[in-house]
């Protein structure tokens, strides 16, 4: 195992909460919590059993004041999360204890964590590869239980143990190209390219069966986009707030209330809706409104979705078409709000929507709210979620696929010119590289600081 410091950090969030935990994680994490350490039964620490516990003190190293009363635990490694030894001190909730017990870890001796350093270290000691550190803050970020589920099946290896049997795969196949190469026989060239073109097919077929969860993987992570327009006054910040359950969003009967767009997380059957509600698009003068109107039509372009909501007590009007003519060529559906009061518009005006839904619904009385549903779950996953299913939810990985598929097709390519078999194992080479990059096996130092800086402290 490599050699690094000893670091510490608050691994639980700061705040007020019943127990808060510093975790030490090092060569010297043991001797260094023992000298600030004073326990119940006068034992010191060293000695101490791996996955037990101590009941004591944090005293000051120096006064030997008594700090925080605490449990310690220990783990040592490498059978630990960071597969170092660790130490870990489960002091009082709130921020001063805390911080407290964390300012005597770094006086005697533990150097402050950067963040995600805890997981770094279990990724460069080989505990877990690079999307498995990856998984662990979609853990932390998961919106809802599915994405959680998701998240869990990565951060146990899931996605690793295919990209490891491919490139497994096209280690060999580069070893079967040179040993050809080395003992130049057309014929046996010719057959050697034949067979690699078939493997190298299978090996894009398992790429692209990768690649095509990757949409779905990426609203699995970040949910759904889903925005709601119409024009003001037609009930968006009041269907908001419906299927929020809660009053979110300021609803007035005066046109133009909603001028910031407001976005709130829902959950749809586990799949995690990121609900937008935007200004009534319309022309107009004011200038805080025109503002919000500039942001709807900004929303409208990273949209997954779009609910388009009319009030079908009122005429289709100019307004209404703008918006309509507006997002014509993006995925909506059609809310036709206010079902409670008496209809004035026709059937036959909404015979320009292109969008197989059209709901009538009254957030008023709640009528139609669970259809709202049932069609966004329908658009999306086919209706559901197979669990048992691998997505491909990180963008990252995205890319390194379709980069190793480019190389993949590149190889084909060559070999269908026989007698440049040598250039085929170049690509191939490419796409071997490509791929190490999701596990963390080919990639550069700079890309792996990043990925851990987007960590939180602690963990
Ligand atoms: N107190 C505490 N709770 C925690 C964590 C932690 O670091 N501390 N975790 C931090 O995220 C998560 C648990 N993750 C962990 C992952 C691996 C190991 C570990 O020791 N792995 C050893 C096997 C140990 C064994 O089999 O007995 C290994 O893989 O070699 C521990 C925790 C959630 N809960
Ligand atoms: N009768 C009836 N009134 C409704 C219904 N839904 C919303 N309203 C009323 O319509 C008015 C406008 O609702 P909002 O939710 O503020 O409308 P909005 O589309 O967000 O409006 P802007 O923010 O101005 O674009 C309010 O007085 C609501 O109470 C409904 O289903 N039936
Ligand atoms: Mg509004």
């Amino acid at each position: 195992m490599k050699e690094f410091d000893t670091i510490a950090a608050v691994s639980t969030s700061l705040g007020e909460g019943g127990v808060s935990i510093i975790r030490v994680s090092g060569d010297n994490a043991l001797p260094i919590v023992d000298s600030i350490f004073k326990a119940k039964n006068g034992k010191s620490l060293e000695g101490m059993k791996t996955y037990t516990m101590r009941y004591g003190f944090i005293v000051d190293k120096d006064s030997r004041e008594v700090i925080d009363e605490v449990i310690v635990s220990y783990m040592r490694g490498p059978r630990s999360f960071t597969a170092e030894d660790t130490v870990e001190i489960n002091c009082h909730g709130g921020v001063v204890a805390t911080n407290r017990v964390l300012e005597e870890t770094i006086k005697a001796g533990a150097r402050l964590a950067e963040r995600g350093e805890f997981t770094k270290r279990a990724f460069l000691n080989g505990r877990i590869d690079l999307s498995q550190a990856e998984a662990v803050i979609d853990i932390i970020n998961a919106k809802t239980e599915l994405s959680m589920k998701s998240a869990i099946k990565q951060s146990e290896g899931i996605i690793s143990k295919e990209i490891s049997a491919i490139r497994a795969e096209l280690l060999g196949l580069i070893a079967h190209i040179e040993a050809t190469v080395d003992y130049p026989e057309d014929d046996l060239e010719e057959v050697t390219s034949k067979k690699a073109n078939i493997q190298l097919s299978t090996f894009i077929d398992e790429i692209d069966r990768l690649l095509s969860t990757a949409e779905e993987g990426k609203m699995l992570k970040e949910g759904i986009k889903v925005v709601i327009v119409g024009k003001p006054n037609v009930g968006k910040s009041s269907l908001l707030n419906a299927l929020l359950q809660e009053k979110r969003a300021i609803v007035t009967d005066v046109p133009g209330t909603t001028r910031d767009v407001i976005e709130e997380y829902i959950n749809i059957d586990g799949i995690p809706i990121k609900l937008i509600d935007t200004a009534g698009i319309r022309e107009t003068e004011n200038i805080v409104e025109k503002i919000g109107v500039e942001k709807s039509k900004e929303k409208i372009e990273e949209a997954d979705l779009i609910i388009l909501m009319l009030d079908l007590s009122r005429k289709l009007d100019r307004e209404d078409e703008e918006i309509i003519e507006y997002i014509r060529d993006k995925k909506y559906i059609v809310l036709l709000n206010k079902k409670d009061l008496n209809r004035q518009m026709e059937s036959k005006e909404l015979s320009k929507l292109d969008s197989k839904y059209i709901i009538d619904i009254s957030v008023k009385t709640g009528e139609g709210l669970d259809n709202i549903k049932n069609c966004i779950k329908q658009l999306f996953f086919k209706g559901e979620i197979k669990t048992e299913d691998i997505y491909v939810t990180n963008n990252r990985h995205k890319e390194a696929l379709i980069r190793s598929k480019e190389s993949l097709r590149a190889a084909i390519g060559v070999l269908e010119n026989v007698e440049a078999i040598d250039l085929a194992s170049i690509d191939i080479r490419n796409a071997w590289t490509a791929l190490g990059e999701i596990t963390g096996d080919t990639v550069e130092e700079d890309i792996i600081d990043k990925i851990f800086a987007e960590f939180c402290l602690g963990k």
